[in-house]
């Protein structure tokens, strides 16, 4: 990859490579745009095939935070870390104080939270060296862990796919086939069997597996077997680029709604699955609640307000839906297209000249 090429195309402003020898940390950590304010973008740790996978995967999962917390009307810009290593195995306490310490070098431009392979225990770690982290345990007057909130989000977004593809928000006795069922997806599926639908699920896990079909009485299907279900909904909710040249000739449902970041492996496959009808509820719009809940943190934590404010997920998913029908455009490009706005709203107001203490005018105060 031409490093320097990919960040100008895509407008990148910062990328952070972290490594502390005594604890094994290698992070990096992206910075997308901080118009709207400081990045905050939750920390991966994931067993990468190669450094260049790693930098790549910080970098598009940054600029999806750029776009997500736009949509989602937080003063916030976009960032996101990748640690490389297993989860299972390469933790220790050390490794976590250690990166705490790279954020705070960072003097605010970057606040952090959970994602794939961190937890609540890992960010009070990081809490030890610095403030600029979110999502700790509900101890400090935090958060915790976002996952059930994101599953909120996710549940509310899918009923209003449901409506734009079924003319019901009803997901009573529809059929949702739903790829991982970790964090996010466990209490989502809580949620969907609550409400009377039927679940099909897969997994690389097999407890993970075992335990959506003993508490929901869900299918279990083989990890390729997810895409080609007699489906109402497909759900992805393990990794990214899911929504591809070899799954999308499988798919026979006709919403796909999930938390998985980064769900269409190009462009394309957005433009294709909207010209096949499906409705495509935009992932970092769906998925934004748990970056919603632990932003409300930054004033205080309110878990009402912020509850309230991640139902409101289902107006914005209906939101996109009438720029897509308006425009006649994929509702990935109708997101895209309300985050940019925003943005470029925001950049335009804040160009106006204000006195600071680094002006020409510092010494007349
Ligand atoms: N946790 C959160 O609050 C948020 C999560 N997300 C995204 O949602 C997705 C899920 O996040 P979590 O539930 O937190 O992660 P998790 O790690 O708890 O769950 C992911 C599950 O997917 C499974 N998995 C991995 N590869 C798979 C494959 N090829 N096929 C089937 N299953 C597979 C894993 O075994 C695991 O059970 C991720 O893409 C994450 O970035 C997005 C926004 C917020
Ligand atoms: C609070 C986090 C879950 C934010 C984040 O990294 C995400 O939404 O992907």
């Amino acid at each position: 990859m031409e490093l320097f090429k990919y960040m100008e195309t895509h407008d990148y402003e910062q990328l952070v490579i972290c490594q502390d020898k005594t604890s094994g940390l290698k992070a990096i950590i992206a910075i997308h745009d901080t118009t709207l304010g400081p990045a905050l973008g939750g920390t991966r740790m994931w067993t990468y095939a190669s450094e260049e996978e790693a930098i790549e995967d910080a970098l598009r999962l940054a600029k999806g935070m750029t776009y997500k917390n736009a949509a989602a009307g937080l003063n916030l810009g976009g960032g996101k870390t990748v640690i490389i290593g297993n989860p299972r195995t390469d933790k220790n306490d050390e490794m976590f104080r250690a990166f705490g310490r790279f954020i705070e070098g960072l003097n605010g431009r970057y606040i952090t939270a959970e994602d794939v392979g961190t937890t609540e225990e890992d960010m009070d770690l990081i809490h030890l060296e610095t403030d600029y982290v979110t999502g700790v345990s509900a101890e400090f007057g935090s958060s915790g862990n976002p996952s059930p909130v994101t599953a909120y989000g996710v549940y509310k977004g899918m009923k209003a796919a449901a409506k734009e593809a079924f003319g019901s928000d009803s997901l009573e006795g529809k059929t949702i086939a739903v790829q991982g069922v970790g964090n996010v997806a466990y209490t989502l599926c809580e949620y969907l069997h609550e409400e009377g639908a039927k679940l099909i699920v897969t997994d690389i896990n097999n407890e993970a597996v075992q335990r959506a079909v003993d508490a929901f009485g869900a299918i279990a299907v083989g990890i390729d077997e997810i895409y080609s279900q007699d489906a109402d909904i497909f759900a992805p909710c393990a990794l990214g680029a899911i929504i591809n040249d070899e799954t999308i000739p499988q798919f026979k449902c006709k919403v796909i709604a999930g938390s998985a970041n980064n769900q269409l492996k190009n462009p394309e496959h957005g433009d294709i699955i909207h010209e096949m009808g499906i409705v495509y509820a935009p992932d970092y719009v769906i998925n934004s609640g748990g970056v919603i809940n632990v932003a409300d943190e930054l004033a205080g934590y309110n878990r009402e307000r912020a509850m309230k404010r991640v139902a409101g997920i289902y107006d914005t998913i209906e939101q996109i839906f009438a720029i897509s029908k308006r425009d006649n455009i994929p509702t990935y490009v109708a997101a895209d297209r309300l985050a940019e706005e925003r943005i470029a709203r925001v950049a335009k107001s804040r160009s106006q000249f204000l006195q600071n203490e680094k002006s020409v005018l510092s010494n007349k105060k």
